[in-house]
C-alpha cells in the first residue's frame, strides 16, 4: 500500500499514481546498490594529512565532532518536516522573498525561482532556498516559519564556522598564499537548501531525486535524515553513502577543485528516492567572493559570477551543467 497521507502537501506534479517518470538512458537505474565507507574527518582533532587525502582521492568525507548540538540538528529536521507538510498552496504563499520555494529542479535563477531547463529531466524534489545573509530580514508572523528562521540562523553560524575551519586547513595543505586564498571562501555567500524528496508512485521502483552532478560551490555540507539515497561516483561505480546520525557529509565543489589546480576532486553525486519513504536533507553551500578571480594552471582566470552565468546558460540551452570544462585552458 503506498503511503498516501498528506498528498496535498506535495506539488501537483508528484501526486499522480502510476505516472511514468521520464528517465534519460544515461541516468538509468539498473545498477546495483553497494554502500561505501567514505573517509572520516574529525573536526575536533583535525588531521591535515587525513583531510588532504580525502579531498584528493575522494572529494567527499564524513565529518564527525563538528560541534553542532544534536538537539539543534533534530529540531531543524523536525521543524523542516512540519513546514513541508503544509499544503502546497500554503507553502507557495508563505515562503517568499528572500527565501524561495521550488520543486522539480534544484537549478534556480538568481532570484531563487526554478530555472527553465532545455531537458525534460524531473528531479523528484521540492525545496526551500535560504540565502543566509538575508535571513535576518525575514520577519514572519507565522510561528512555524519564525521558528525555522531562528533555527536556520543558528545552524548557519555553525556551518560558517565549520566551512572556514575546513577551508583554512585545506589552504594550508595546498600551500596557498593567505592573501590570495582569503576571498576564495566568502561566508556571506553561504546559502541553505532544505529538500524534501517525496515518495514517488511511478511504475518504476525508484526515481531520481537529483540527477548526477558536481556542486558548483567551494564546499557543500549535507545533513541527511536516516532514509538514505545519496550516492557518489567513484572508480567507475555508483556507491551509496549511508546516513549515520549526528555526522555531516562534506563535498568538495567545482570552485575548490579549480582553486586546488585539480589537486582535489569535485565528486559526482546523485540522490535516489524510494517508492514509500520521503527523504529530508539540509544542505549548505559556500562560494568565493563574487568578483574574486580564480587563477590556476588548468583553467582560464574566471570569477564565480562568470561560472554561475555559464552554468545558467548551459542549463537553459543544452539542458545540463557543463561546468569547469567551459573554462579549461
Ligand atoms: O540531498 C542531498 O543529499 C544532496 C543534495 C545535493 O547534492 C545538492 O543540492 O547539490
Ligand atoms: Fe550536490
Amino acid at each position: 500500500m503506498l503511503e498516501m497521507s498528506n498528498l496535498g502537501s506535495y506539488p501537483p506534479v508528484f501526486r499522480q499514481l502510476n505516472s511514468v517518470v521520464p528517465q534519460p538512458k544515461s541516468y538509468s537505474m539498473d545498477d546495483t546498490q553497494v554502500s561505501v565507507s567514505v573517509p572520516t574527518v574529525d573536526l575536533q582533532c583535525l588531521s591535515l594529512h587525513k583531510l588532504d587525502e580525502a579531498c584528493e582521492n575522494w572529494g567527499i568525507f564524513r565529518l564527525v565532532n563538528h560541534g553542532i548540538p544534536s538537539t539543534l540538528l533534530s529540531k531543524l529536521q523536525h521543524h523542516a518536516k512540519m513546514l513541508f507538510s503544509l499544503s502546497f498552496e500554503s507553502k507557495q504563499a508563505l515562503i517568499t522573498n528572500p527565501m524561495s520555494y521550488f520543486w522539480g529542479t534544484p537549478a534556480l535563477t538568481l532570484s531563487g525561482a526554478a530555472l527553465k531547463s532545455a531537458s525534460s529531466n524531473m528531479n523528484w524534489l521540492e525545496g526551500l532556498n535560504v540565502p543566509l545573509r538575508q535571513l535576518p530580514q525575514i520577519q514572519s508572523e507565522d510561528p512555524l516559519l519564525h521558528c525555522v528562521r531562528l533555527l536556520l540562523e543558528e545552524y548557519g553560524r555553525h556551518l560558517s564556522r565549520i566551512a572556514t575551519t575546513l577551508f583554512q586547513s585545506m589552504a594550508k595543505n595546498l600551500h596557498l598564499d593567505p592573501e590570495q586564498s582569503e576571498p576564495m571562501l566568502e561566508e556571506s555567500t553561504g546559502f541553505i537548501r532544505v529538500y524534501r524528496y517525496p515518495p514517488h508512485h511511478s511504475m518504476a521502483d525508484e526515481a531520481w531525486g537529483m540527477i548526477p552532478h558536481t556542486d558548483s560551490s567551494v564546499l557543500s555540507v549535507v545533513n541527511q535524515d536516516q532514509v538514505g539515497g545519496l550516492e557518489i561516483f567513484k572508480d567507475n561505480k555508483w556507491l551509496l553513502v549511508d546516513p549515520i546520525p549526528n555526522t555531516l557529509i562534506v563535498h568538495i565543489g567545482d570552485m575548490m577543485r579549480a582553486i586546488s589546480d585539480d589537486g582535489y576532486t569535485s565528486v559526482r553525486h546523485r540522490v535516489r528516492v524510494k517508492k514509500q519513504e520521503e527523504r529530508l536533507s539540509i544542505c549548505y553551500f559556500v562560494f568565493p567572493a563574487e568578483d574574486s578571480v580564480i587563477r590556476s594552471s588548468k583553467y582560464k582566470p574566471f570569477t564565480y559570477k562568470e561560472f554561475q552565468q555559464e552554468v545558467q546558460k548551459d542549463t537553459s540551452t543544452v539542458g545540463y551543467k557543463v561546468g569547469l570544462q567551459r573554462f579549461k585552458v
